[in-house]
Parts: structure tokens; C-alpha cells; sequence
């Protein structure tokens, strides 16, 4: 069995291995900002999608989600905050135990290509090899195998009413110059929080050993560092994030070759571990609350995500990595496992984007996982598809990308050595904050953290893209 949430505002999340799943609201691509509103939940279970068949759904969960994340063009800034409305829960709806204490596994984060069992595969498909579609059969594909995951029209109940909030976070929108003190903290501001303090304590604890050591107070150099305000902080991570944008991989659609991976992203370091703990820590609350019943899901069939969900839209990974199919001709070999043109690996704290061709021309599927993993997939709903009567939530409107520019951060990967030629071409928040940086930062470690960013595109196995 394999589990979706999904949510009027797009959140949708599955769950593969053994776990619960349960959606949120993603709100990070630029395009997608302007448009973010309220996101009400659902929590669907799907019968028996592994095995390709059709996926009756079941909501188990009405909540809401508000800005899980905003990022620039994925920054690693993100905000999450998901209310569960209580009175499901307090029902024993929310049907999500993990029954098998699989250990997660500890991923690699690096890429490799990953065989495929019918097909040759590499991460670039660049030959006819992946043509293993007859003629532009992803439209008319079998019935089972173009399952749309999402569509809150399948909802056995709308779910779109009002939720008690519980919980509301900080607007990140530009970040400001200054942090207000009535600022609220988001859990991704908490969790970086969390890592300086963490960083705080070793470098407090390296101070303590060098005493005992030499027996006299030394003042180590380490603790001279400066505290980095949390928007450096964000900018640093930001910077720090692993962008793949060209995948290929060619099929025949209706007669012409297309690359079905075309609109398709990986951002990858995106999630901190602390802030991956946190998310996986709260799933997991969730599931303890409503751990009446079994829940095992353990892939995703293969779909379409229906277009009442504007593209693009994401899925980030947490727990373990696996493996996501893409194809316009998906096999299902037996339950829960699947093959394609390719297979892309997601490591974990990684985020995907899908939109063009990889949203709307292939298909995409995870087959079966061994280790736990959880993922959730973020999905802004049509304004236009909306149920009658909805009203957005207040928080999330006006939400503003992030002022960090893609293409202007690139040029400060090597900062010191042309900081101010550099500098001029930047705007205005980076400008601040590289001059803060290059105040406050030890030079090697400004020039590490920025050189992360120059291969903004994670290898593919045989180098960066
Ligand atoms: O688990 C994933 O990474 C993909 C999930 C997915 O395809 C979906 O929720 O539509
Ligand atoms: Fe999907």
C-alpha cells in the first residue's frame, strides 16, 4: 500500500517504506510565490497503487499547511508549519503507524547512476535505448499506470474548510535587514538556530578541553568567531545548494524525440540534517497520534500529477535516498516495482522540481524502498480549480520570493578575489551581506562555502552537469 496526501493548496506527500504520509504546502519557486495561498490537507491512502491498480482514496486527515517552505529558487530557507485538525485526530483518523522499525539508512548524498532492472540506465539518457515508448502512449497508457496523484477532486470529502491554527510562522519574504524582535520563528529558523548553537557549544567545548590541557585559561581563536545573523546564515545555505537543471532523457513521444526530463530540477543540501530531523521528528509525532491502524506504503505508482496542480511543483526527500522513475512508459513489473527510461536518485534533504516536459510528458514513480523514507511533495492548486467558498489563508498571502538571485550569486564564488568588481553586479541584499560575510567570515571558510555553490549542478556520476 502506498500513502498520498494531498491538500487543496497542493501538499502532497508520500510516504515510502514503512510510514505515514501527510502533506504540506511548499512554497518555494519564485514563480510559485505570487500565487501561494492557503493550503487545506488531505490525507489520502491509496489501496494498492504498487501493484499498479487503481487508487481509491480515503482522506484520513483534514489540516492545513502553511508556508512549509519559501525559498528563492530553492534557497534552503524554508518554513513549516502543519496543523492537524484535531478533531481527526482525535477520531483516530489519522492512520499512520510505522510498524517496522526499519533503522533509516544512512545515505550517500552522492549521485550515482542507479541500473534500472529492464533497461540501460544512466542519468543522462541520451540514446534510443530510452525509447522503450511505441508511439506517444503517455496519454493513452493504461489506465492503471496514468493513476494522477493529488487530485483533491478524487476526495471522498472536501476538505477545504477552515482549520484552527496552531501554529503560524514567520514571513520570510525578503529577508530583513534587521531581525525584529516579534519576529516568529519558523522551524527552519529554529533549526539553524539550533545549528549555531550546536556550533556555539563545540567551539565553547574545544575552549574548556584547551584548558585542561595546558592547565591555564586560553583563549582559544575559535570562539572569537562572529555570530552570523541568521539571514547570513540563510545565504550561506542558500549559496551552499546543489542545482542539477539538465537531465536528459530521450524519448519518442507521437513521433518525435523529446526529452521527457525537460523542466525537471534537483536541488540538493537543501534541508539541513537539523532541519530534517525536525520535519522527520514531527512526522512522526503525527504518526504516534494517529497510530491506530497499519500503514505501509512503500512506493508510488506511476502517474501523472494531475493539472489541477500548477507546475512546477516539488517533492523533497527525507530519511533515506531512493530512487524516482521517470518515463512516458512505466512497466509494472510486479507490486512495487517498476520500470522506465531512467532513474534518478534523490538524496535525502534534496529537493526536486517537476515542471515541463518531466511533469507533464513523463510519468514518474518510486518503486519499493527497503529503508523508511518519507517524502513530501508541494503543489500549488489552480486558482481556477479551487473548491467554491475557499479562502486563502491570510499568512500566506503577500509572500515574497527571496532576494537572492540565482545568477547574480554565482558570481561571488570567488569573492576575495574580485570582491568589489563583483560586488557592483549584485543586489542589494547580497551586497550587504557579502560585506558582512567577508567582515566576519574567515576568508577560507567564505570561499569553501561559496565554491559549494559554483557546481551548482550535482554530478550525475560522470561529473557535474
Ligand atoms: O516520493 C516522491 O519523491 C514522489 C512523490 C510523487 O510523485 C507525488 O507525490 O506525486
Ligand atoms: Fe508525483
Amino acid at each position: 500500500m502506498s500513502s498520498h496526501f494531498f491538500g487543496e493548496s497542493g501538499a502532497a506527500c508520500a510516504f515510502t517504506g514503512s510510514a505515514l504520509c501527510f502533506l504540506f504546502l511548499f512554497l518555494f519557486l519564485e514563480p510559485l510565490l505570487n500565487l501561494i495561498s492557503t493550503v487545506s490537507g488531505g490525507v489520502m491512502i491509496d489501496g494498492a497503487g504498487c501493484g499498479g491498480s487503481s487508487l481509491p482514496p480515503v482522506v484520513l486527515v483534514e489540516f492545513s499547511v502553511r508556508d512549509l517552505l519559501r525559498q528563492g529558487t530553492i534557497t534552503g530557507v524554508c518554513t513549516v508549519v502543519v496543523i492537524v485538525e484535531e478533531r481527526f485526530l482525535k477520531t483516530g483518523m489519522v492512520d499512520g503507524k510505522v510498524d517496522a522499525e526499519a533503522e533509516p539508512s544512512h545515505s550517500d548524498t552522492t549521485i550515482t547512476p542507479v541500473p534500472l532492472s529492464n533497461s540501460e540506465s544512466h542519468e543522462n539518457c541520451l540514446d534510443d535505448n530510452c525509447d522503450n515508448n511505441s508511439s506517444g502512449s503517455w496519454k493513452d497508457g493504461d489506465g492503471d499506470d496514468m493513476n494522477s496523484l493529488g487530485s483533491w477532486k478524487d476526495e471522498a470529502n472536501g476538505w477545504s474548510e477552515s482549520v484552527s491554527e496552531a501554529s503560524t510562522s514567520g514571513i520570510l519574504g525578503a529577508a530583513p535587514l534587521v531581525e525584529a524582535p516579534s519576529h516568529r520563528m519558523s522551524w527552519a529558523d529554529m533549526a539553524q538556530e539550533d545549528e549555531f548553537e550546536e556550533e556555539q557549544t563545540d567551539l565553547n567545548k574545544r575552549m574548556v578541553n584547551t584548558s585542561a590541557l595546558t592547565g591555564e585559561m586560553k583563549i582559544s581563536r575559535d570562539v572569537e568567531k562572529p555570530k552570523l545573523s541568521r539571514d547570513q546564515r540563510e545565504y550561506i545555505r542558500f549559496m551552499s545548494v546543489k542545482r542539477k537543471k539538465d537531465f536528459i532523457c530521450l524519448e519518442r513521444v507521437k513521433g518525435k524525440i523529446v526529452n521527457i526530463l525537460e523542466g525537471l530540477e534537483l536541488h540538493s543540501l537543501v534541508f539541513s540534517a537539523v532541519e530534517q530531523t525536525r520535519i522527520v521528528n514531527y512526522v512522526h509525532e503525527l504518526q504516534e497520534l494517529g497510530s491506530k491502524g497499519k500503514l505501509k506504503g512503500d512506493c508510488i505508482p506511476p502517474h501523472i500529477d494531475n493539472h489541477d496542480f500548477v507546475r512546477p511543483f516539488c517533492t523533497v526527500s527525507f530519511v533515506s535516498e531512493c530512487n524516482i522513475v521517470f518515463g512516458t512508459n512505466l512497466k509494472v513489473v510486479r507490486a512495487g516495482e517498476f520500470t522506465g527510461s531512467i532513474a534518478i536518485p534523490l538524496p535525502v534533504g534534496s529537493v526536486l522540481v517537476l515542471n515541463g516536459n518531466a511533469a507533464d510528458v513523463s510519468k514518474h514513480c518510486v518503486p519499493s524502498v527497503t529503508s523508511k523514507r518519507i517524502s513530501i511533495t508541494f503543489r500549488k492548486m489552480d486558482d481556477e480549480k479551487r473548491p467554491i467558498g475557499f479562502v486563502p489563508e491570510p499568512d500566506l498571502q503577500g509572500i515574497e520570493p527571496l532576494a537572492y538571485d540565482m545568477d547574480k550569486t554565482k558570481r561571488l564564488k570567488s569573492p576575495m578575489s574580485e570582491p568589489y568588481g563583483r560586488r557592483q553586479t549584485i543586489g542589494r541584499m547580497e551586497k550587504w551581506m557579502l560585506e558582512d560575510l567577508e567582515r566576519m567570515v574567515p576568508n577560507q571558510n567564505l570561499v569553501t562555502q561559496l565554491e559549494v555553490d559554483e557546481g551548482l549542478q550535482i554530478s550525475g556520476g560522470s561529473g557535474d552537469g
